[in-house]
């Protein structure tokens, strides 16, 4: 089934002058980038995207990085885009994450990780409209 996933370049790539590989990464692995833009996210902006984690002790870290400066945010497409993504991003501690993975090639630590992906189908939707403004449900 062809889906749609959401993804987010990190601060962390976009400092460290990575975006152009994980781009091409992204495409190599056959991910058609249907939108994408720069953003660079407020608190607010940050807390809403990341509400999930509210109250989790890493929470205030994760917005602090994630508004640390701009990110590149993708609606990416293929067949089973949101499962093959998070393969393609591999584990969120990239001492876990498995060989070729974005985040064991380009992640400093658990919170500069690099790369953000949707984890449903759901999600997706909800976090692609959060960026861009989308009418079709995949
Ligand atoms: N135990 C932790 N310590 C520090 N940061 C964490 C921890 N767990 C999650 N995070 C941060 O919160 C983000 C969102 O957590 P989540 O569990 O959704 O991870 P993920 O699905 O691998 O990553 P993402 O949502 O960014 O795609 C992670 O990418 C990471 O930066």
């Amino acid at each position: 089934m062809i889906q749609q996933t959401l993804a987010i370049i990190k601060p962390d790539s976009v400092r460290n002058n990575y975006a152009g590989k994980i781009l091409s990464l992204i495409v190599d692995h056959g991910f058609s980038i249907k939108a994408i833009k720069g953003v660079h996210m407020d608190t607010r902006d940050a807390q809403r995207f990341y509400g999930i984690h509210t109250g989790k002790p890493f929470f205030d870290k994760l917005v602090d990085f994630i508004t640390s400066g701009p990110c590149i945010a993708m609606i990416l497409e293929k067949e089973n885009a949101v499962d093959d993504f998070r393969k393609l991003m591999g584990a969120t501690d990239p001492n876990e994450a498995e060989g070729g993975t974005i985040r064991s090639l380009f992640a400093e630590n658990k919170t500069a990780n690099a790369i953000h992906g949707s984890d449903s189908s759901d999600n997706a939707f909800i976090e692609c409209n959060f960026f861009f403004s989308i009418q079709e449900r995949f």
